[in-house]
């Protein structure tokens, strides 16, 4: 059986290499966020929406969602990085395990994430359980263990700023892909994550 879950999309982001807010670009007619957050309902029943303070996200989070909005850094009008919205998602769940989402991965198939959380729960000193991609772990399309958080609280007082320097120093284990090479395919198509107007033309 699968251990509880939840989820914590990320959705706090500048968009500056797209140039627009990624979290509303439409797929298929459907803002991106609104997508991951149906997508997420369907895997957990608790689903926390990390955005930061600048934005406005109530007419695409669904009502069964909830809004959390993160602090700007101080005297300045930037949200904090990726691993800061983690933090102020992860103090918010209940369950042992938290699946984190970026709100920008436009090929999010829960038939996947399904497939993968049977992978769960991986041996207990682990800490999360990711995708590997070609430059390393996809930490924004992966599982962690809830009691993470003084690990990445003690990362961040010493300076860490990023989920790479962080998984660096933590026991992490892999998502094995299918075996059957068109599901593989797809696993790692939906690593895709959109961050440029090419990376739209792309998809549409
Ligand atoms: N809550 C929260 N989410 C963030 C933050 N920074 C990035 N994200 C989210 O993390 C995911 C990946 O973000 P990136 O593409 O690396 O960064 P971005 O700021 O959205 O885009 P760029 O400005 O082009 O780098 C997206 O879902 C972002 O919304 C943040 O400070 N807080």
């Amino acid at each position: 059986m699968n251990p509880a879950i939840s989820v914590i999309i990320l959705a706090g982001g500048q968009s500056s290499r797209m140039g627009r807010d990624k979290a509303l670009i439409r797929v298929e007619g459907i803002p991106l966020l609104q997508r991951t957050c149906a997508i997420a309902l369907q895997r957990a029943p608790e689903v926390f929406v990390v955005t930061s303070a600048l934005r406005d996200y109530s007419k695409v989070v669904p009502d069964r969602c909830i809004l959390i909005k993160e602090p700007l850094l101080a005297n300045e009008s930037k949200p904090q990085g990726p691993l800061v919205g983690f933090i102020q998602g992860l103090k918010q769940v209940k369950t042992e395990w938290v699946l984190l989402l970026a709100c920008d991965l436009p090929r999010l198939n829960q038939e996947i994430l399904q497939r993968w959380m049977l992978q769960l729960p991986p041996i207990n000193d682990v800490i999360a359980l990711l995708p590997q991609g070609e430059k390393g772990w996809e930490p924004l399309c992966g599982f962690y263990r809830t009691d993470c958080l003084p690990s990445l609280n003690q990362f961040r007082q010493q300076g860490g700023r990023s989920f790479q320097g962080w998984l660096a120093q933590a026991s992490v284990q892999t998502i094995q892909f299918s075996d059957d090479p068109d599901t593989k395919r797809q696993e790692q198509a939906m690593l895709f994550n959109c961050n440029t107007p090419e990376d739209l033309r792309q998809i549409s």
